[in-house]
C-alpha cells in the first residue's frame, strides 16, 4: 500500500538552527500516526513543514505520490491536507453551522455565504462534519456560548468540512477537561475509519487512547517509532521524555 503523506530525509533550518534533521515519516489511509516528544522536539515544525507555513531547507514532502515540498500554503490545502492549529481560529459570533459553512471548498466572503442558497450537497457536508464531531445539537448556538472543548470540535469539523484525505491535528486537547479529552479521542478515532490521521499530543493517556502507531521526535530528529507498548519500553524514549512516568498500558 502507498503511503498518502510520505517525508524523506526532511530538513528545516532556522537561521542555521536544526528544527528538523533527515526525518522520515510515511502515513498511511486510514490510520492514526501519533507524535510525541518533548518541548522544542520540532513537532509543530514538521506539519508546518508538511502545509508549507515553515520552508524546507531539503528533503522531500509527497502527498499521494506528488511533490508538495515548499508549494504554497493554499495549494497544499486544496490538494487535500486539512491542519488544525493548536487555538481554536473560529468565528465567536457566527453560529456553528455558519462557521462550518464558511470553511467549506470554494466558499468567498462571510456574508456572500451566509446568505446564498445552500445546496443539498453543502447542507450534507455540514452535517456530516457536525455528526463527526458531535455537535449537530450545537449546530445552530453562537460559538462564543460554546466552551473551549467545544469550539476545538468546531475547528475539527471545519476541517472535515474541506474535503481532506488527511488530518493533521496539533495538540487538539490542549486546555480541555478529562471528560472532553476523551470525546476528543472518540472523534479522532471515528474520523480515521475513513482519513489519516496525525495528532501532536503531550497528554499520554491521551495518546494511549488513540494511539496505533507513535513517532518520538527529539531535537529535530526522529528517535523511536512503534506501538505504544515499544515506545513505554524504550530506556531512549524513558531518558528524554517519559522519564519515571511508566506508564500502565493494562489500566
Ligand atoms: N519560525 C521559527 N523561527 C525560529 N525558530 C523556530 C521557529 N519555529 C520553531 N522554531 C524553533 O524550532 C524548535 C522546534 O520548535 P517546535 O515548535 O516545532 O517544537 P515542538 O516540538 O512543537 O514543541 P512544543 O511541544 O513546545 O510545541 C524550537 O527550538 C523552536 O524555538
Amino acid at each position: 500500500m502507498d503511503a498518502v503523506l510520505s517525508v524523506e530525509d526532511l530538513n528545516v533550518t532556522f537561521s542555521g538552527f536544526k528544527a528538523l534533521s533527515g526525518v522520515n515519516l510515511n502515513v498511511f489511509d486510514r490510520e492514526i500516526v501519533t507524535i510525541i516528544g518533548p518541548n522544542g522536539a520540532g513537532k509543530s515544525t514538521l506539519l508546518d513543514a508538511i502545509v508549507s507555513k515553515s520552508p524546507v531547507s531539503s528533503g522531500h514532502i509527497r502527498y499521494q505520490g506528488k511533490e508538495i515540498t515548499n508549494k504554497l500554503p493554499h495549494e497544499v490545502a486544496r490538494m487535500g491536507i486539512g491542519r488544525k492549529f493548536q487555538n481554536p481560529n473560529v468565528y465567536n459570533e457566527l453560529t456553528v453551522f455558519d462557521n462550518i459553512l464558511l470553511a467549506l471548498k470554494g466558499t468567498h466572503g462571510i456574508l456572500a455565504s451566509i446568505t446564498a442558497k445552500l445546496t443539498q450537497t453543502k447542507k450534507s457536508k455540514i452535517h456530516d462534519a457536525l455528526e463527526r464531531t458531535g455537535l449537530v445539537d450545537k449546530a445552530f448556538e453562537q460559538v462564543s456560548s460554546l466552551s473551549h472543548g467545544q469550539k476545538q470540535w468546531v475547528e475539527i469539523a471545519m476541517v472535515l468540512a474541506q474535503d481532506p484525505s488527511i488530518v493533521l491535528l496539533d495538540e487538539p486537547t490542549a486546555g480541555m477537561t478529562g471528560d472532553e479529552t476523551y470525546m476528543t479521542g472518540e472523534i479522532i478515532k471515528s474520523i480515521s475509519k475513513s482519513h489519516a490521521v496525525v495528532v501532536i499530543e503531550h497528554d499520554m493517556e491521551f495518546v494511549k487512547q488513540i494511539a496505533k502507531r507513535i513517532v518520538v521526535l527529539h531535537q529535530g530528529q526522529v528517535l523511536a517509532e512503534g506501538s505504544i507498548e515499544s515506545i513505554q519500553a524504550n530506556p531512549k524514549v524513558i531518558e528524554v521524555y517519559l522519564g519515571r512516568e511508566t506508564i500502565n498500558t493494562a489500566a
